[in-house]
């Protein structure tokens, strides 16, 4: 068997981009000791087996889907059940031009993610009672649809890189979570994010891409209304306008036509019985019922019901931890920005109605061919 070993090179790179601290309003701090992880543990010394496999582990689960949908808060919560091991951050598939390099860097920053120990995460001892109790589990990772592409594109041209075997199966067994949501919530919650992004990120080279001083999204005089008034009748069937794609991206990320090229038809990319497509209005109202769907759906154990979720004040649940000093797992506040009730959102009945207008077609179209109702439709 090859064995892919993360190399220091990449390490760096993704140490780089995934040494995070989050605040104490999240209750966790994580501390960078990749490094210190990595030449004490690690390639210094003979790898364990489960060492082994965290170095040349695709991810068995793929959670993507639209921004703005609850795609961090499925990682997060369902990253409790004791049969997935997930990693916190995501995991983006990046594209130089060298493939191999690429997925180099992939498996390598899939590595520093689930070997990272945080007050709620150690996937190693994960690994080892699984094992000792003879049950599946999965890999958990974010990565966009695009990247999974590109990674099946990759074990299409190098079926052997990790291993035949390995890859088949993998091939028949891997799983794709795809979330969507309201596409006129999502909207009205992105046009949040990239207003006011810089009150958190004042210093940061963001403020020219995000907030009142984005060039990129130049809204500091708009309300929502306006921005939609301004922009919606520059889009053409729903395509990007020449000069301000970012913005034309907003809008179009409603449309959600992703899940039926990745899961159905000729050139689909995941099995179709492995695709999923997720209602995220569910996280926010009744994240039980969608965990206790994913546990039947995916065979694993019996884990989460509605005792082990509690609402925070805002409306948001959190995941209750047993046996721990934190005892709840929750968002950080800055989620949940539109909040629950619609009166809390400055949205026009006109500007809403124009919006589900907009788009209607799609989410028919989605429900129609996943055989699904929408909470929004
Ligand atoms: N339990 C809990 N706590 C906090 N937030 C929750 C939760 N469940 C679902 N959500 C919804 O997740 C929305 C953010 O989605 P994402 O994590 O996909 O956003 S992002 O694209 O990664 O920024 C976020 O959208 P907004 O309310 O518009 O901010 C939330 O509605």
């Amino acid at each position: 068997m090859k064995l892919w070993r993360p190399n220091s090179r990449n390490i760096k790179q993704s140490k780089k981009n995934n040494c995070f601290k989050l605040t104490r309003a999240n209750r966790i701090s994580f501390f960078c000791n990749f490094q210190k992880d990595l030449k004490n543990k690690e390639l210094n010394s003979n790898p364990t087996d489960i060492t082994i496999q965290l170095m040349q582990q695709l991810p068995t689960i793929f959670v993507s889907g639209a921004k703005k949908c609850g795609t961090k808060t499925l990682m997060r919560f369902f990253g409790h059940h004791p049969q997935i091991i997930r990693g916190l951050q995501e995991a983006p598939f990046r594209t130089t031009g060298d493939m191999k390099k690429d997925m180099e860097y992939y498996l390598t920053h899939l590595w520093t993610l689930w070997t990272v120990n945080g007050p709620y995460i150690n996937n190693k001892r994960k690994i080892m009672e699984l094992r000792k109790a003879k049950k599946e589990f999965y890999f958990m990772a974010k990565t966009a649809n695009s990247g999974i592409n590109k990674i099946v594109d990759f074990i299409n041209d190098f079926p052997n890189f990790i291993d035949d075997d390995y890859i088949k199966d993998w091939r028949h067994k891997v799983k794709n979570i795809f979330i969507v949501c309201d596409p006129v919530h999502r909207l009205l919650s992105d046009f949040k994010h990239v207003t006011s992004e810089w009150h958190v990120k004042k210093k940061k080279i963001n403020r020219k891409f995000l907030g009142p001083e984005s060039n990129v999204y130049p809204f500091q005089k708009l309300t929502f209304d306006m921005m939609v008034d301004n922009y919606l009748p520059k889009l053409k069937d729903g395509n990007m306008f020449g000069d301000t794609p970012e913005i034309a991206e907003m809008f179009s990320v409603g449309f959600y036509g992703q899940p039926q090229k990745f899961f159905l038809g000729e050139e689909r990319v995941i099995e179709r019985e492995n695709g999923l497509v997720l209602d995220g209005a569910k996280l926010k109202t009744a994240p039980w019922i969608v965990f206790e769907e994913l546990e039947k759906r995916f065979g694993l154990e019996p884990y989460f019901n509605e005792r082990l979720f509690e609402k925070r004040k805002d409306g948001y649940y959190c995941v209750r931890i047993f046996n721990h000093s934190e005892p709840l797992d929750c968002m950080p506040e800055t989620k949940g920005r539109t909040k629950l009730s619609a009166n809390q959102t400055s949205m026009s009945e006109e500007t809403r109605k124009i919006l589900k207008e907009f788009y209607r077609n799609s989410s028919t179209e989605l429900e129609k061919n996943f055989n699904m109702k929408f909470s929004w439709n």
